[in-house]
């Protein structure tokens, strides 16, 4: 049996703007109400998602979400025609239309937190949507993600799809990006690292004093027990609320894994030593490299400006190690020179490719945001909706699909254009029968 990990990534929606609406990311507020390129921020996507399908991965497409979101604006009391809808929420209740317009689906690790089947006691591979409770926009997104993941992953007999976890700020989730897997082979079990940014139900825990932290431990142990996770193969790291409180509101902004690499900053973690120790033991007698990248190489506030972290690593066919890359990490000195020499160091990293996502970096996503990573043997990906997985066709088609119906230009103030929703609905649906989706949305039902 063969084994890959794939990477999902999430295409952006037609509504792709900047609303500053995620406080304590720093790109997503110092961008607020610049004027967004919808149609160049798809394409950045999946010229990144096909590069990387090209170079031998699997790699598949998340379809995103329906905006502007008509079913929570009517929930919250706005009544009449669409267009009245918009037009009362617009002059109402500005900001709340604003969170019911963005395309924050586009950032598929935070979509859900998946666990392989190497690592689940049922010998199925598990998907939690995230419920992504601390940002208002984000938080109407669980219900639709759930939707469309189980018409990707549309097998009951091996995947396992759970509900999202209770929305209460208790249960704080965000998905993968706060969940790292460890392993040899991709098929043999793995160590899971949740890092948590405070607990629920110990007001004593550290935690951030000025951004938000938006997992709890409380979260990921749920998360792990759905899952069916062993706890000798489990690891609970608490995030340094420090850097919580500089813009690292993710732990994919400061750290990421592959296998057994594992890369990170200095500052990332409370308690390093003892949770590095912890891994080692439970990572067992295999060589591990663990990448630290200290402060006087890399700053934590270029760390957040280059995403230096939010970085993809991948293994190739031939088995060497890939960071893919934000180009904004080439426009640091520091994180350059710092990326030029770690392919010197002697663990499996041996290439850096980047590419150009601006349009997502300017809401504090970088390319590990876009993805969300599957790890699966061969008769799991034959198991997957093969309609959502790159190739030449699909990549024809849908940069056919973008050319057709998105904008090149949109401004929080077009978000109340009835126009703008008919065009997503539009080309929504005719996206879900490119991929072969059925009803995932709202609007279909
Ligand atoms: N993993 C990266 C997530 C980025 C996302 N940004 C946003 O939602 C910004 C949207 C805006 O401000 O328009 C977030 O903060 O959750």
């Amino acid at each position: 049996m063969k084994h890959f990990e794939a990477n999902f990534d999430g295409l952006v929606g037609p509504t792709h703007n900047y609303a500053g609406l995620s406080f304590g990311n720093v790109a997503s507020l110092s961008n607020a109400a610049a004027v967004s390129n919808p149609r160049a921020a798809a394409k950045q996507g999946l010229k990144k998602a096909k590069a990387l399908a090209d170079m031998g991965m699997i790699q598949g497409i998340l379809a995103p979400q329906e905006r502007p979101d008509l079913h929570t604006l009517r929930r919250i009391g706005f009544t009449g025609s669409d267009a009245e809808v918009l037009n009362k929420a617009a002059k109402q209740a500005p900001a709340l239309l604003r969170a019911c317009c963005s395309a924050s689906s586009m950032w598929t690790a935070n979509a859900a937190t998946v666990s392989p089947s190497a690592d689940c006691r049922d010998g199925k591979l598990h998907f939690t949507p995230a419920n992504l409770v601390d940002k208002l926009h984000r938080s109407i997104e669980p219900i639709t993600t759930g939707n469309i993941l189980a018409a990707t992953f549309n097998n009951d007999k091996h995947f396992s799809h759970h509900q999202h976890l209770p929305e209460h700020a208790s249960f704080g989730d965000e998905g993968a990006a706060n969940h790292t897997r460890l392993c040899g082979e991709y098929g043999e079990t793995g160590i899971e690292l949740f890092v948590y940014g405070q607990e629920a139900t110990n007001p004593t825990a550290p935690k951030p004093t000025k951004y938000p932290a938006r997992q709890t431990l409380e979260a990921s142990q749920a998360i792990a027990r759905l899952h069916q996770l062993d706890d000798n193969n489990t690891v609970y790291i608490s995030q340094n609320p420090d850097v919580i409180d500089q813009g690292v509101f993710h732990n994919d902004v400061i750290a990421v894994g592959n296998q057994n690499v594992l890369f990170y900053h200095e500052q990332a973690f409370l308690d390093t030593q003892n949770k590095l120790n912890e891994i080692k033991q439970k990572f067992g007698d295999s060589p591990l490299h663990f990448i630290e990248v200290p402060t006087n190489k890399v700053g934590i506030q270029d760390a957040v400006k280059s995403y230096l972290f939010n970085t993809q690593i991948i293994t190739l066919p031939s088995g060497e190690m890939a960071i893919i890359a934000p180009t904004n990490c080439q426009e640091n000195e520091a994180v350059h020179a710092y990326l030029q020499e770690v392919v010197t160091l002697g663990t499996p990293i041996k290439q850096v490719h980047y590419f150009d996502v601006k349009q997502s970096m300017q809401n504090g996503g970088g390319p590990a945001c876009l993805r969300l990573r599957v790890a699966m043997n061969d008769t799991e990906v034959a198991a997957v909706n093969q309609h959502t997985l790159m190739n030449d066709v699909l990549f024809s088609e849908l940069n056919n699909w973008v050319d057709k119906h998105y904008r090149d230009r949109l401004s929080v103030e077009d978000l109340a254009d009835p126009q703008v929703l008919i065009e997503s609905r539009t080309a929504l649906d005719e996206l879900t029968q490119l991929m072969q989706l059925g009803s995932v949305y709202q609007f279909q039902k």
